[in-house]
């Protein structure tokens, strides 16, 4: 997350590390979202099938030991039927990991929302990235889980020609194109959380892309999955599995 600052300690308990590991050593790669016990939402563009991966939760420094966190492996992961690695603009970056054991529930641990099928987001409403990473375009990963507010740019606003114009589907959600605060890599997969009516979070949004020329470019705001046009394939991936 570019120009965001450190979250309050597992202020957002459905926020998961996925790391994979080379050489021996896990390393983080993106971001995802806890939405059953046994279940994590992130982005299909982190999975690649040549790597192993692990499931960070309860995290929040990365480079510490943590009392309440704990790493789980997967049984399972469901990679959308058409996403396209060559073209992150086709949408449905999406993918759910099945994780070989249910992770207990604490205070650290907990469930994130997901939004009611078909919510669309009014523009500029405020929402937030969280994620472990790069803190600048070209920049290191975080340690510490960082948050930013970003308020939503709609689609009318984010299909702008001078925006992302036709690269960004109704399906995607964008966030942010201030040039200031945006999502980076490594965030990849990780959650927009938007507060709804009630006052209760829901992820409405799995971080997907930024702009080649930086991470925070003015007028390419964060491009998030939009979490509430796959509220069924959700349902249908957790019931089949
Ligand atoms: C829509 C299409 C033209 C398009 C395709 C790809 C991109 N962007 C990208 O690919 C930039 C490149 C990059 C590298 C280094 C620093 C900053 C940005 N990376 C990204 O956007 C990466 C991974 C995208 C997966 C695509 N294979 N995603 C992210 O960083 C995140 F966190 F925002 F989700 C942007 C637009």
């Amino acid at each position: 997350v570019v120009n965001g600052e450190e979250a309050r300690p597992h202020s957002w308990p459905w926020q998961i590390s996925l790391q994979y590991e080379k050489d021996g050593v896990w390393r983080h790669t993106c971001g995802g979202s806890l939405i059953a016990a046994n279940w994590v939402m992130t982005a299909a563009h982190c999975i690649n099938s040549k790597f192993s991966y692990r499931v960070f939760v309860g995290k929040h420094n990365l480079v510490e030991d943590e009392a309440a966190s704990k790493a789980v492996l997967p049984e399972k992961i469901v990679v959308h039927e058409k996403w396209n690695p060559i073209f992150v603009a086709f949408g449905n970056d999406i993918a759910l990991i099945k994780l070989s054991e249910p992770v207990t529930l604490s205070d650290q641990v907990q469930l994130g929302c997901l939004p009611a099928a078909g919510t669309l987001l009014s523009n500029l409403q405020p929402c937030y990235i969280t994620g472990w990473g790069r803190l600048y375009t070209g920049g290191p990963i975080a340690d510490k889980l960082q948050q930013a507010l970003m308020p939503v740019a709609d689609h009318a606003t984010c299909s702008q020609p001078d925006w992302w114009g036709i690269a960004v589907r109704t399906t995607m959600v964008c966030a942010g194109g201030d040039g200031i605060v945006a999502g980076c890599n490594g965030d990849s997969g990780g959650p927009l959380n938007c507060q709804n009516s009630q006052g209760v979070w829901e992820v409405h949004g799995i971080a997907s892309f930024v702009s080649g020329l930086g991470c925070n470019y003015r007028k390419k705001p964060t491009v998030f999955t939009r979490v509430s046009a796959f509220n069924e394939w959700i349902d249908k991936v957790m019931m089949n599995n």
